[in-house]
């Protein structure tokens, strides 16, 4: 089983957005995709009263609808603040034990050994939420978890969204440092073209890759395929 842990060098850098078209790619070769939002804040309202993440939604239909949108997304907030603040808004915590929990719906009972076992899906992509240095609990940040999820997953590859834009090169080299200091690698950089910026005026985009890879050592891809 392939397990992608999908951070970023902050939130709305397009995490949902790169992670739903990977999964939509890996799909169409026929693999078996999960996707799985551990704790989501800035939810809106939906039709039954529950909260609704939008990023689980985006992720669950480009994987095609897979179990239930409740296990793609256990754990939903309103507040559009970093998870422990959202629930702390509503007199709530995030569970940690949760974070962890909701990944064996995916991976399977003993999620030691989902890289051995017939686990139901060939492929999990998991959207962390905020950037990798964002609190998700209490007291663990998504850097934290992923090195937990790490140690669960062995297969577990951590993949970095960065807009392409003119200073991706430092949050780029400052988000790997920062990582590789708290015990976690990153797999891959994905410079996400942000349909926003100016292409015309930002003269970096064309060399931001070849520049991140150079003082990184990590692989940079615009495309991830
Ligand atoms: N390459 C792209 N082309 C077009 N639109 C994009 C692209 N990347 C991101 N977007 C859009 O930009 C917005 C932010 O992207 P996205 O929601 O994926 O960010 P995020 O990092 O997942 O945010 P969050 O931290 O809230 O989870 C969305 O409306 C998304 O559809
Ligand atoms: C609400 C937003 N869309 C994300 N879900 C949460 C972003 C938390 C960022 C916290 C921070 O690092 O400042
Ligand atoms: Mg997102």
């Amino acid at each position: 089983m392939e397990v992608y842990f999908v951070t970023g060098t902050g939130t709305d850098v397009g995490k949902t957005y790169c992670a739903s078209r990977y999964v939509e790619m890996r799909r169409r070769t026929g693999l078996r995709v999960g996707v799985y939002k551990p704790v989501a804040s800035g939810c809106i309202p939906g039709d039954d009263g529950d909260w609704v993440a939008e990023d689980a939604v985006e992720l669950w239909r480009a994987a095609g609808c897979p179990l239930t949108l409740e296990a793609v997304c256990p754990q939903k907030f309103a507040a559009s603040l970093a998870p422990p603040q959202a629930a702390l808004a509503e007199g709530r915590e995030v569970d940690e034990m949760e974070l962890l929990r909701g990944v064996d719906a995916w991976t399977g009972p003993s999620s030691n050994s989902a890289a051995e076992n017939d686990a139901r899906f060939d492929v999990l992509v998991v959207e962390g939420a905020g950037g990798l240095f964002s609190p998700l609990s209490a007291s663990q940040l998504n850097v934290d978890f992923a090195r937990t999820l790490r140690e669960r997953l062995p297969p577990l590859k951590v993949v970095l969204i960065a807009p392409n834009r003119l200073g991706v090169i430092h949050d780029c080299i400052a988000a790997v440092r920062a990582a590789q200091a708290a015990g976690v690698g990153i797999d891959l950089i994905v410079l996400n073209r942000i349909a926003s910026v100016a292409e015309s005026k930002d003269h970096s985009i064309s060399t931001n890759a070849q520049q991140i890879e150079h003082w990184t050592g990590c692989p940079v891809v615009e495309q991830w395929s």
